[in-house]
C-alpha cells in the first residue's frame, strides 16, 4: 500500500474522531438555530473560497434540493456561484467585498450566514460576517486553526464550529462532515425521524 495514501486516511480518521469530542455540541446548536430560522421564514446564505466555496454550494444544494429524504426544498443561497456578480464586485470594489455586497443586497433580519474558512483569515468571509451583523443576521462560522480574524468578529449570538486541526485538507474533510450533520439534523427537526 502506498504509505502516503495510508497516512491521509489515518490522519483524516483521527481528525474526525478528535472533532467529534468538541464539535457535537456546537453542531447541535447550529442545527437548532438553522431549523428555527427556517420555521420563521428566514433563509441561509453561505460563502467560502476554493474548496470552501464548494462546501458552501454543497450545503445550499442539499437545502434547496434535498439531502437524504424526499421533502420540500429549503431556503438557502450560496454566494459563490454567480461569476458575473463576483467578477463585477471584485473589479469595481475589491475581492474582499464579493460576499459582503451580496449579503447587504439579499440578507434580511433573522437570516443566517454560514461562513466557511479553514484559516479564518479570508477577508471576504470576514467582511461577509460584518455585513451580516449590519443586516440583523447572525453567523454560523465553520473554521479551523485558531479561528483567525473571523473568530474575533463573531458576537456571542453567533456560533463557531472550529475544527481542531492545522491542516487545510483535514479541515475541509471535517467541514463537509459537519455540513452533512447539519442537513440531517435540520431534516429530522423539521420533518421527524425518517
Ligand atoms: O481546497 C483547497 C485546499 O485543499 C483550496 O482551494 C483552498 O480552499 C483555498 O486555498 C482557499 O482560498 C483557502 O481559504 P480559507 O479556507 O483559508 O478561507
Ligand atoms: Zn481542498
Amino acid at each position: 500500500m502506498n504509505p502516503r495514501i495510508q497516512q491521509h486516511f489515518t490522519d483524516s480518521i483521527a481528525t474526525k474522531q478528535r472533532a467529534l469530542e468538541v464539535l457535537a455540541e456546537p453542531i447541535e446548536r447550529a442545527a437548532q438555530r438553522m431549523t428555527q430560522a427556517i420555521i420563521e421564514g428566514h433563509k441561509i446564505l453561505s460563502c467560502g473560497n476554493g474548496g470552501s466555496a464548494g462546501d458552501a454550494q454543497h450545503f445550499s444544494s442539499e437545502m434547496l434540493n434535498r439531502f437524504e429524504r424526499e421533502r420540500r426544498g429549503l431556503p438557502a443561497i450560496a454566494l459563490s456561484t454567480d461569476t458575473s456578480t463576483l467578477t463585477s464586485i471584485a473589479n469595481d470594489y475589491s475581492y474582499a467585498q464579493v460576499f459582503a455586497r451580496q449579503v447587504r443586497a439579499l440578507g434580511t433580519p433573522g437570516d443566517l450566514l454560514l461562513g466557511i474558512s479553514t484559516s479564518g483569515r479570508s477577508p471576504n468571509v470576514v467582511e461577509a460576517v460584518d455585513a451580516a451583523h449590519e443586516q440583523g443576521m447572525h453567523a454560523i462560522a465553520l473554521t479551523g486553526r485558531d479561528g483567525g480574524a473571523l473568530r474575533e468578529r463573531l458576537t456571542g449570538a453567533d456560533i463557531e464550529i472550529r475544527v481542531p486541526s492545522e491542516v487545510t485538507a483535514r479541515l475541509q474533510e471535517v467541514h463537509l462532515l459537519v455540513i452533512h450533520c447539519l442537513c440531517d439534523l435540520i431534516d429530522s427537526q423539521l420533518f421527524g425521524e425518517p
